[in-house]
């Protein structure tokens, strides 16, 4: 059904702006009265000295949003500038956006019927545009907004489109989750374009994020989703996680992430999948997910102050260096346009969680996760603190030279994405850190002024908390003000705050897990582990021999293979040697040479774990260790283990040292063999 054509005013003074509503890289959005019209709309308030595109550009996308023509489309009433802002006038959805209603009440996702009927209304809107030739290209939960009555339009075409390629998007105030996530392959490499077949994948990345309450991979930073957007087997619904969803929902999505977008299916195509028959009508939303939630203004402050409590308690955990970097990832950066150099310093945050490589492993390290993960501190980013320490001896230091690096395939990898990327999204030199003062002189510079309304709404804000069911149709002849407090200055998320304002408490244990940390790192780490294995399986034949994480297969069953001793370590064959049969044995070498690499990692890992603590005593030589009187015995305990550790890696360098050696032999016995052969020949 065609939404009325009225003529919305275009001067600032008609319209009354009440409280802030949504908040984007780019925008605000604020609840408004179009005096004129009696109507309630939204109002998205861009600052235009904040981006470098030319007003004119803006106008046009603005407008190709005014044309848009279709029920589950947000549209724009119209748009115009006033003061440095371009405010777009939009219909008002009172339930926000999915994101938005998950955070607050469907922290774990939603059921299955819920996401369908989302879903086919989302993917209505992209038959549409994709038939009038537009790509969405930002499909996310946080773009998905429902209004009172369960109605689904899809929002920000166009202006986001614009919008995501100027500059300063970085410094501006962001959302809660934001990163690239949603991006397709072929739109991070941009090696030969992309079409509409990205919006399917972004598509089927918000089919995981209402199922799972946040997208695949969200919790890591931009730079790291790119890399396993890139690398890794595309996301899933998982057979076992996923038992609750049904097995059309697992295809639906499965079909959608499939790297090469030529295999996608079209959305027409998609919006015929038996998954949708369970798609409801939209007053089925209206039953199962609105009833009983809070005024969206009301929310969306919680959000903000949760936000803003979070990044606190990291200030005062972590200090200040450890709290931009942590603001940084806990904002997010949104997934059209990304600064380079965020994403390089993001970048040298990550480092180890892809080294954890056995269950083990993540055994002796989850109780550290688990406690920083309670403060809300990333997991990986907690892990790199568990393990970051730098003092390892210098024979260590030496093998670790040796060995080749693991961290090295991933720093080379990002070069192709991160150029690709600077071809493609704004590139910004000021990287500066902070941006607490300026932000507040820009935000206010933004934001239309409060008028009186609102400060009477502040006021009553308190006792309307207890309003749980806010939908009804909004009322064209008073202003919502009464349903939700007003615009609240930002610097009034301090926790001080929070802890102070006893009203608030039975809400904002509703938002404990705002910041959705459910998919736990030990999990995939674990699952991953598994799927690999089962690849190794399939590939390589039966099984016939396990070292811990390691195989030998039954190729390697050869009467001519090498013999293994004690240690584990092939013998060198007895016999003649012919340069086929040196060849398993080589082949074996180098599994044990690998193994004996990863083993020698992970005693270092737990050492440098082990040793932080005794430090404290010791300072940096293990030597001195010995000669400091320890207070307990545990320490004493810990102190002996780090010896132990110690000796146990020396001898496993000495053994690695040895393999190598060895493996060099063999390897100028194999040619030179090679070489009398084709001789013969
Ligand atoms: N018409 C509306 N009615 C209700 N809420 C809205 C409306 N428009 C936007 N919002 C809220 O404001 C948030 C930010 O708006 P929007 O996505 O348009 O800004 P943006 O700068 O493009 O954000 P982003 O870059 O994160 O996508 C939305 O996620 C939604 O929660």
């Amino acid at each position: 059904m065609e939404e009325p054509k009225k003529k919305f005013p275009l001067d600032a003074k008609d319209y009354t702006i009440y409280e802030e509503i949504g908040e984007g890289v780019s925008a605000s959005v604020y609840r408004a009265l179009c005096v004129p019209l009696n109507e309630t709309v939204a109002i998205k308030v861009l600052d235009l000295e904040k981006c470098n595109n030319d007003l004119d550009g803006i106008r046009r996308e603005v407008q190709t949003m005014s044309l848009i023509n279709h029920p589950n489309l947000l549209r724009a009433y119209c748009s115009f500038t006033t003061g440095q802002s371009l405010w777009v006038v939009t219909p008002y959805m009172a339930a926000g956006s999915c994101l938005h209603i998950m955070k607050s009440s469907f922290q774990e996702g939603f059921e299955e019927p819920v996401i369908a009927t989302v879903l086919r209304e989302v993917l209505k809107a992209l038959v549409y545009l994709h038939a009038h030739g537009h790509i969405h290209r930002d499909v996310k939960a946080g773009n998905i907004l429902v209004d009172y009555n369960g109605c689904i339009k899809l929002a920000d075409f166009g202006v986001s489109a614009c919008m995501f390629d100027t500059g300063d998007r970085q410094r501006s105030r962001n959302t809660f989750v934001g990163t690239p996530c949603w991006m397709a392959p072929e739109v991070m490499q941009q090696l030969h374009g992309y079409d509409f077949k990205a919006d399917i994948w972004s598509f089927g990345i918000t089919a995981l994020e209402l199922a799972h309450g946040h997208a695949p991979f969200s919790k890591y930073p931009p730079m790291k989703v790119l890399l396993m957007t890139l690398q890794n087997a595309p996301p899933g619904l998982d057979y076992e996680r996923d038992k609750k969803f049904s097995k059309s929902f697992k295809e639906m999505v499965a079909a959608c992430l499939v790297k090469d977008p030529k295999k996608r299916p079209s959305s027409e195509k998609l919006l015929k999948h038996p998954f949708f028959k369970n798609a409801r009508t939209t007053d089925y939303l209206e039953q199962t997910i609105l009833s009983g939630l809070f005024p969206l203004a009301d929310r969306f402050r919680m959000l903000k102050e949760k936000e803003a409590e979070l990044l606190m308690q990291n200030k005062e955990l972590y200090g200040e260096k450890e709290h931009l970097s942590q603001q940084e990832y806990i904002r997010g950066i949104s997934a059209w346009n990304f600064n380079i150099e965020d994403l390089k310093n993001q970048a040298a945050h990550i480092q180890d969680y892809d080294e954890i490589s056995n269950v083990e492993d993540l055994d002796a390290t989850s109780k550290q996760l688990n406690r920083l993960n309670d403060v809300g501190l990333p997991a990986e980013r907690s892990f790199s603190e568990v393990s970051d320490h730098s003092d390892s001896g210098s024979h260590l230091e030496d093998a670790i030279n040796e060995i080749p690096d693991l961290e090295s395939s991933f720093a080379e990898f990002p070069m192709k994405p991160l150029q690709a990327l600077k071809g493609c999204f704004d590139v910004c030199k000021d990287d500066g850190g902070n941006d607490n003062p300026s932000d507040n002189e820009q935000q206010s510079a933004i934001k239309p002024s409060v008028n009186d309304v609102d400060q009477e709404a502040e006021s009553n804000g308190a006792k309307h908390f207890g309003q749980r069911n806010c939908f009804r149709k909004p009322t064209t002849d008073e202003p919502r003000k009464n349903l939700s407090g007003s615009l609240v200055p930002d610097n009034s998320f301090s926790s001080k705050k929070l802890a102070g304002d006893v009203d608030r408490d039975p809400l904002q244990s509703r938002f404990k897990t705002q910041r959705n940390h459910s998919g736990p790192l030990q999990f995939r780490q674990k699952h991953n582990i598994n799927s690999s294995s089962s690849v190794e399986d399939v590939s390589e034949g039966a099984v016939v021999q396990r070292k811990g994480r390691f195989k030998v297969f039954s190729a390697d069953l050869n009467p001519k293979a090498p013999v293994f001793n004690a240690c584990g370590i092939p013998s060198p064959p007895t016999s003649s040697v012919s340069a086929p049969s040196v060849v398993p044995y080589l082949q074996t070498i180098l599994q044990h040479n690998t193994m004996q690499r990863e083993e020698l990692l992970k005693l270092m890992k737990f050492a440098e774990q082990i040793s932080a603590n005794g430090m404290e005593y010791a300072g940096s030589g293990v030597s001195e260790i010995s000669q400091i009187s320890m207070s307990s015995p545990r320490e004493r305990e810990l102190q002996s283990q780090v010896i132990q550790l110690q000796q146990s890696i020396g001898s496993v360098v000495e053994q690695l040292r040895i393999i190598k050696t060895r493996n060099a032999q063999l390897e100028r016995n194999l040619s030179s063999l090679k070489r009398a052969d084709s001789i013969q020949e």
